[in-house]
């Protein structure tokens, strides 16, 4: 259908209706149709959000999906001029079943599927992570289902690459995320094991089917003394005297003890992503 090597003309691509806003664009879901019988494939489409105008972020983001091909990480296609030609535009495979946080909410897969997804998701984050790559990102808002048994892995519009020799990059700002692990509330430090503690908080969505009366920002104002709007001064103090998300219900011990090793107050104490893969392995049985 495409050109082959990813190039798609503009023209053929027909807008059916927004996705989402993402980290740098908004996201439309187009029919591509050079026929135009609407015998064309549906593709999803980001455009870079002029207002912040980041072309170099924007270039950046493209290069770096282009650069990853794994099962669990939504695939690239290709790239378009925009309309009137003066922005990018991304193209990526268009996964009907939306994601996790829509899915597992109305559809309450058995708890060993949600195992399947946990290892699903650390198999893209180890191959993102022996790319050099932090996805800085990582939720369950974030993570597209295929054919409801394939996970992969979306928005990388704050990835970064840690260089080589170093063990974390130091952003400017800190744009606004739910819960991150302490370095980075504090010095604005991401690293692999900063992903690591995303996933422990992932994994605490998935096991609570993403619903939002229990999700994460929700659990953390309950336990200040004064529910008020969780600034990160009050999250850091809550983390630093080691409180932390509670047990999602139903949820066994052995999926627990995962998320709590993931957020380890010291980066270095939490387990990469291919010491999770096998827990998750492990604990299906367990669970089966
Ligand atoms: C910003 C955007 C558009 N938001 C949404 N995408 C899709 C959505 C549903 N199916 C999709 N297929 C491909 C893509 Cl790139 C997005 C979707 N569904 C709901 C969204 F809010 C997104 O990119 N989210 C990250 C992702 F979920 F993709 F990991």
């Amino acid at each position: 259908p495409d050109t082959g090597q990813g190039i798609f003309n503009k023209r053929f691509l027909k807008e059916i209706e927004d996705l989402g806003e993402g980290n740098f664009g908004k996201v439309t879901l187009c029919l591509y149709d050079p026929a135009n019988d609407g015998s064309g494939e549906h593709v999803a489409v980001k455009a870079l959000k002029q207002e912040n105008g980041n072309i170099a972020g924007w270039i950046k983001e493209i290069e770096v999906l282009k650069s990853l091909d794994h099962c669990n990480i939504v695939k690239y296609k290709g790239c378009c001029s925009e309309r009137g030609g003066q922005g990018l535009q991304l193209i990526m495979e268009f996964l009907p079943q939306g994601s996790l946080a829509k899915y597992l909410p109305k559809h309450k897969p058995h708890q060993s599927q949600l195992l399947i997804f946990a290892q699903q998701i650390c198999q893209g984050m180890d191959y993102l992570h022996s790319k050099r790559y932090v996805h800085r990102d990582l939720a369950a808002r974030n993570i597209l289902l295929d054919r409801n048994t394939q996970v992969k892995i979306g928005d990388f519009g704050l990835t970064k690459c840690i260089p080589e020799g170093a063990s974390y990059y130091r952003v400017s700002e800190n744009e606004d995320s739910p819960v991150f692990a302490v370095e980075c509330l504090k010095d604005n430090k991401f690293s692999f094991a900063s992903d690591v503690w995303a996933f422990g908080v992932t994994l605490y969505e998935i096991f609570s089917y993403c619903n939002s009366k229990q999700s994460p920002p929700k659990k953390f104002n309950e336990m200040l003394e004064k529910p008020s709007k969780m600034s990160q001064m009050l999250l850091i103090s809550l983390l630093e005297k080691q409180k932390r998300l509670p047990c999602p219900k139903n949820c066994p011990l052995e999926v627990r003890m995962i998320m709590e090793r993931c957020w380890a107050t010291e980066p270095q104490q939490r387990p990469a992503f291919i010491s999770l893969i096998e827990n998750c392995t492990h604990n299906m049985s367990v669970i089966l």
